[in-house]
């Protein structure tokens, strides 16, 4: 971890080498700053350069390190006052990322070069902080508030040329960026420097600038909910306006200490780290992400085009694998065509503003689109994603074990039927995987990767590198009834319907859980989905419809409190969305706007009426607690079957597929900020009071680790033991 420093004819070249993106820790800083001087002081270089080591300039602070500290530290700040003010040109040599911190420095130094495949942009946002080194004060002076603001309020990685009609870059180049870089330095040899110290510089002022600052706030209020580093970002900005640059960085330092005090950015920042660790997946059985390679997949195929199966194919597309799209026929067939390439197109538009027009082909994999699936002879790996049926799956896989090559991988996009089941069928079990996408497919970072009984680890080493060759996070997930995230969502919903039946309205219930911070309230969300998915399924298990126990009780199943209103909804022809009618009623079929519906209140307080409910109105908090601890509890139930290796696993599912929102870190997260004896203890007054919701009951797991205090969510996996792990 040092920066290591060469001289190039009269050109020190200052390199920043900490693998595996040169993130600046204490050591790496300490190295900077000592040969940065040391460069600054040498009559024989005229000029300096800074570059990363390994293709990367640099990724910013060592996250690692937030929260401690080290007595003989640097501060960034320091650095970069050091280098601005240097009276030798320095010129940063921008490749791969510049990030954060990263990026801070570049903004420090006189000129900056950059390869043509670079990002750069200040990401803090997205951990919980601010940029704090400089950056919300030098990238407004260099681009105007309007551009800088939009970079550091959504984090964005700008890729190189963007970054360059924007002004943040100086030369983009396609090879040899610290050539170029060195080449600059020399240019630029005895002219004034004085209007290239950001620092030094006035903000370009701009019409209506306070209306324009309240306006950026509400719309982050809206768009963040409840996540604060958003709204210091704006605050930090708005400070170019009234304080000189050194207040301006004083304030950037009170604005993050008073972020790390509401424990929002400790959140973030494990959710970045659980995200990258969900991919260092192992098994009991000894298998691990780094000692079994995946095998290559050059082509693949998607059977189904409905609204999962189109996103599917665009994603892989996107990721430049050719695929096959199959249908069943010719309309259906017409239809997922059509609708496949209005995705493919909006991604070509994307790959345009990104300036990567030239990329042949526009970057996009082929698709062909077939009803035969004969066509499917010769791909590496074929995705079903018909719809729920487990005998229509099962025909499909049958098929295509006599079609498929035999080395071929044969994925389910099922998003909870048994994946055993499915692969029982086929004459090749071991390649056999559930890959379960989140709907749009082509947008959602989640991937379920969900492995049977006979899956290889080959199998998995390959569906977890698909994952990531998509852009999706994947999570490796053992094989029950809905899986994780689904099988979750169980309880949680049920509690939505008992609240429902109680007194609550459907706006005031997703009013709670949005304030809280999820992306859209749970009515709202099964709108979405379609209520009659549930119904059907429902249905299915003889829980409703013909199918139900003869003379059972409306409010019972099995002993258990059941609430039927979601099934009466459906029996009016309310499927949410697509009907124009659900929980909230829509501008038409198919249409988003959900209003508040009368005929809905008027049913449920009929519904109170009929069966002499008296009126329970809860509160946001209430509704928040149900809600959330019986989703936990059922988490907990997930850790002790072993259906997911850990709490991190579980937190990264709901980040990424759930709307959960990253400012709490993740339900497990959350429950162990909120205290577990505080989640046990409201979970076992309602279970006492509510016997007939076996939902409630505090899982075994959370007994056990409440118990012993709640402990930091880190020492939660050597509490779980030794349990049949169905991963
Ligand atoms: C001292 C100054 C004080 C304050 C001002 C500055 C503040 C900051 O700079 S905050 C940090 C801002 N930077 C970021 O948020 C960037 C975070 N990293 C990323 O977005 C990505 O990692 C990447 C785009 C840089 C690379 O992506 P990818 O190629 O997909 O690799 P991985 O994400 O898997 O990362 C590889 C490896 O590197 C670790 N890592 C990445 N960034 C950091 C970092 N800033 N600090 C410490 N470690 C980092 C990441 O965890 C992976 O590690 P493992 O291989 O061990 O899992």
């Amino acid at each position: 971890m040092a920066a290591t420093r060469r001289l190039t004819h009269s050109v020190a070249v200052i390199t920043l080498n900490n693998p595996p993106v040169n993130a600046l820790s204490y050591s790496l800083r300490r190295s900077i700053i000592k040969e940065f001087v040391d460069a600054s002081k040498d009559s024989s270089v005229e000029a300096i350069v800074l570059c990363g080591a390994n293709g990367k300039f640099c990724a910013g602070a060592d996250i690692k390190e937030f929260g401690s500290t080290s007595v003989d530290s640097v501060s960034l700040n320091h650095i970069n006052d050091t280098i601005e003010s240097c009276k030798k040109p320095v010129v940063a040599a921008i490749e791969g990322v510049a990030l954060g911190g990263g990026l801070e420095l570049a903004l420090s130094c006189h000129y900056r070069v950059a390869n043509v495949q670079s990002l750069v942009g200040l990401p803090e946002v997205l951990i919980g902080m601010i940029p704090a080194a400089g950056g919300t004060q030098r990238l407004p002076r260099l681009i105007g508030i309007p551009a800088a603001l939009d970079m550091i309020v959504r984090g964005r990685h700008v890729p190189a040329t963007e970054a360059l009609q924007l002004g943040i870059l100086d030369e983009v180049v396609k090879t040899n960026t610290i050539d170029a870089a060195v080449q600059m330095a020399m240019k630029v040899l005895g002219q004034p420097l004085e209007n290239r110290r950001l620092g030094t510089l006035p903000v370009q002022a701009i019409p209506n600038v306070d209306t324009f600052l309240d306006t950026a706030v509400k719309r982050a209020k809206g768009q963040f909910r409840g996540a604060q580093a958003p709204l210091a970002c704006i605050e930090a900005v708005k400070a170019t306006l009234h304080l000189p640059f050194l207040k301006g960085v004083e304030n950037e330092r009170v604005l993050t200490a008073s972020l790390w005090s509401t424990g929002q950015p400790q959140a973030q920042q494990y959710a970045f780290f659980s995200e990258r660790e969900v991919g260092k997946w192992t098994t009991p059985s000894g298998g691990k992400w780094d000692k079994v390679p995946p095998k290559p997949i050059q082509t693949a195929a998607v059977i189904g085009l409905g609204t999962m199966g189109r996103g599917i194919v665009t994603s892989l597309s996107k990721a430049n694998i050719p695929v096959i799209a199959i249908e069943q026929d010719a309309k259906q067939l017409d239809q997922g065509r059509q609708a496949v390439n209005a995705l493919l197109d909006r991604e070509v538009e994307k790959l345009k503003l990104q300036g990567k027009t030239s990329v042949p082909g526009n970057g996009l994999g082929s698709v062909k689109f077939t009803v035969d699936l004969g066509d499917l002879h010769s791909v590496d790996l074929i995705i079903e994603a018909v719809y729920e049926n487990m005998q229509l799956k099962k025909e499909i896989f049958r098929k295509l074990s006599s079609i498929a090559k035999p080395d071929a991988f044969l994925c389910t996009n099922t998003s909870g039927l048994n994946v055993d089941e499915i692969a029982s069928v086929t004459n090749r079990p071991q390649q056999v995987i559930g890959t379960h996408f989140f709907s749009p497919a082509n947008i959602m970072r989640l991937l379920e990767v969900v492995r049977g009984q006979k899956t290889s680890l080959t199998t998995i080493a390959t569906a977890m590198s698909l994952g990531k060759t998509l852009g999706k996070v994947a999570v490796l997930v053992g094989n029950c009834p809905l899986f994780v995230g689904n099988r979750m969502l169980g309880p949680y919903l049920e509690q939505v319907n008992y609240l429902l039946e109680e007194g609550s309205y459907p706006e005031e219930i997703d009013q709670a859980l949005e304030e809280f911070g999820f992306a859209m309230g749970p009515c709202r969300m099964m709108d979405l989905a379609g209520l009659d998915v549930g119904w059907r399924s429902r249905m299915e298990q003889g829980l409703t419809g013909t199918n139900a126990p003869p003379g059972a009780p409306v409010r019972q199943r099995n002993g258990k409190r059941y609430s039927p209103l979601a099934d009466l909804l459906c029996e009016s022809g309310r499927f949410g969305q697509k009907t124009g009618k659900g929980w909230y009623q829509y501008e038409k079929a198919g249409g988003r706007i959900a209003k508040p519906d009368p005929w809905v209140r008027d049913f449920l307080d009929k519904y109170r009426r009929t069966h002499q409910i008296a009126r329970h109105q809860a509160n946001s908090q209430e509704i928040q607690d149900r809600c959330m601890f019986a989703l936990i509890n059922e988490g907990f139930r997930v850790l002790e079957d072993s259906i997911a290796s850990g709490p991190e696993d579980i937190d990264v599912i709901y980040n990424n597929g759930y709307g959960f929102p990253k400012h709490r870190g993740g339900p497990m997260y959350y429950a162990a900020n909120v205290g577990l004896p505080k989640v046990l203890s409201t979970l076992e007054n309602y279970s006492k009071a509510n016997p007939d919701v076996p939902s409630m009951k505090p899982a075994f797991l959370l007994r056990k680790l409440a118990a012993v205090g709640g402990p930091p969510i880190k020492e939660w996996r050597t509490q779980l033991g030794n349990t049949s792990s169905k991963l």
